[in-house]
């Protein structure tokens, strides 16, 4: 028995980092996965790793919400219903300050890290209010609980946005049974970590920054997602789950 044996979700940025760790440790819990990524070759490739009767890779841009009624119709087709929907694309772009962060990369991160998870709730909502249940589950950061030297000021912003609309979906749809939780990750060696720090960095960050001296396996995260999208967190919405190693316990 697995803790999410019935249930069938819907999971961005599936195709690599935390997402591909999360679409693995779902369907080993017994959930059908649906691989929701720009990348189809990777996003292809988990799912065929998963098994073709418990996992299917959909194109997904999450700034599109054509892209997500497209991917919303396949999950149906493939299994039947939507009952979680694991918001985790992101993108982070360079470390850069208020005033060198160029205009362009601002409104794009914005866009994929704050509007994709507007859109990805308003794509699924319908489905979940119409059987009366489901989990979302929005991933923010550490970034989006207090200021993270490691990221840019479009990181930040759209991570606190992320917080607020979960909130703001959590209330709303409370009394329809549909919970919707965010998950603050703090320091999690990924390819997006790999993207924007040196070997060197990781290692500094490590050492200086991080209570318990090293990044968090995706896996530790994933953990929590699934708690978040089982029964077992009936009675969990609206909260903010800090993955970070006892890192926001210091102000740096
Ligand atoms: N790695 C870290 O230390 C932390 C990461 N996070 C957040 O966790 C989430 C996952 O991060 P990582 O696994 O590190 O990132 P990653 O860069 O390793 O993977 C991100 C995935 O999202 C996909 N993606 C990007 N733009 C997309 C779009 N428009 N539509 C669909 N898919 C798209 C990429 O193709 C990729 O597969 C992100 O939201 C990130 O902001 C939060 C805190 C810390
Ligand atoms: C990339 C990211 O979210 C942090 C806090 O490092």
């Amino acid at each position: 028995m697995g803790l999410l044996d019935g249930k069938v979700a819907i999971i961005t940025g599936g195709a690599k980092g935390m997402g591909e760790f999360h679409s693995r440790k779902l369907a080993e819990e017994g959930a059908k996965v649906v691989i929701g990524d720009l990348d189809a070759e990777n996003g292809e490739r988990v799912a065929k790793e998963i098994g073709g009767d418990q996992a299917v890779f959909a194109e997904l841009d999450v700034t599109d919400p054509d892209s997500w009624e497209r991917v919303v119709q396949e999950a149906k087709e493939a299994f039947g219903t939507i009952d979680i929907l694991v918001n985790n694309a992101g993108l982070a772009g360079a470390i850069t300050g208020l005033l060198d962060i160029e205009e362009d990369l601002y409104k794009k991160i914005i866009d994929i890290n704050q509007n994709g998870i507007f859109y990805g709730m308003r794509a699924v909502l319908p489905t979940m209010i119409e059987k009366n249940e489901g989990s979302i589950i929005n991933i923010s950061s550490l970034a989006g609980l207090r200021h993270d030297i490691t990221v840019n000021p479009a990181y930040t912003a759209s991570k606190f946005a992320i917080r607020g609309l979960t909130k703001q979906a959590a209330y709303e749809f409370a009394d329809k049974n549909i919970r919707v939780n965010a998950v603050l990750p703090g320091a999690i060696l990924t390819p997006m970590a790999e993207a924007t720090l040196t070997k060197e960095q990781i290692d500094d960050v490590s050492q200086n920054l991080l209570p318990m001296q090293r990044f968090a396996q995706p896996e530790e995260v994933s953990e929590v997602i699934v708690f978040l999208a089982s029964d077992k967190a009936s009675y969990v919405s609206g909260s903010d789950y800090v993955v970070d190693g006892a890192r926001a316990t210091i102000n740096k």
